[in-house]
């Protein structure tokens, strides 16, 4: 495997709420890993239940400090979609750098079949991408291109 520089590892600082105290740190769980496993943070005593059908946001128990010039994006664990119908509703949910509230995730249940969110359960991942923001303006016309204004299968189906 390619080693990796520095340069690709922002700092990303993570701030414990009381009820994660006792949760697992969100982790990339191979050295690959695209995106940081986030634990449902919940009662032990009291798992979440989504109905078919249902949404459920889900605290994690971490504010994140995302780095200035990246955003955090929500995505659902391939294997719940898979095995449950359980995705994340607003995927990618976007976590803004200056955000300093708890991450939740927003999950949906597309199943048959209740769902239920036990504590620690791995319930989305967290992918930390760079974030161009643009200078916005207003024009009074667009300019031209070749394609103009044709869209949505303009350009034939084959
Ligand atoms: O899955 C998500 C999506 C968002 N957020 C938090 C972090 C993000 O920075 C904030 C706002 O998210 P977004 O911009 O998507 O929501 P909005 O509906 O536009 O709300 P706002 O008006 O607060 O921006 O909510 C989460 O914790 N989880
Ligand atoms: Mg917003």
């Amino acid at each position: 495997m390619t080693m990796s520089t520095p340069a690709h590892h922002p700092a990303l600082t993570l701030i414990r709420l009381p009820h994660a105290e006792d949760l697992d740190l969100p982790a990339y769980e191979t050295v690959g890993a695209a995106g940081m496993d986030l634990r449902a943070a919940v009662p032990a005593e009291t798992p979440l239940n989504i109905s078919p059908g249902g949404r459920a946001l889900v605290p994690t128990g971490f504010i994140f400090e995302i780095p200035t010039g990246f955003e955090g994006q929500v995505r659902p664990r391939s294997g719940l979609a898979f095995k449950h119908g359980i995705t994340c509703l607003n995927t990618p949910g976007t976590i803004d750098s200056d955000y300093r509230g708890e991450v939740k995730v927003l999950l949906v249940n597309l199943g048959g079949e209740a769902f239920f969110v036990e504590r620690g359960m791995r319930v989305a991942q967290m992918v930390i991408a760079p974030v161009i923001q643009a200078n916005i303006r207003e024009a009074d016309g667009a300019s031209a291109t070749a394609r103009g204004a044709g869209g949505f299968g303009s350009t034939g189906s084959k």
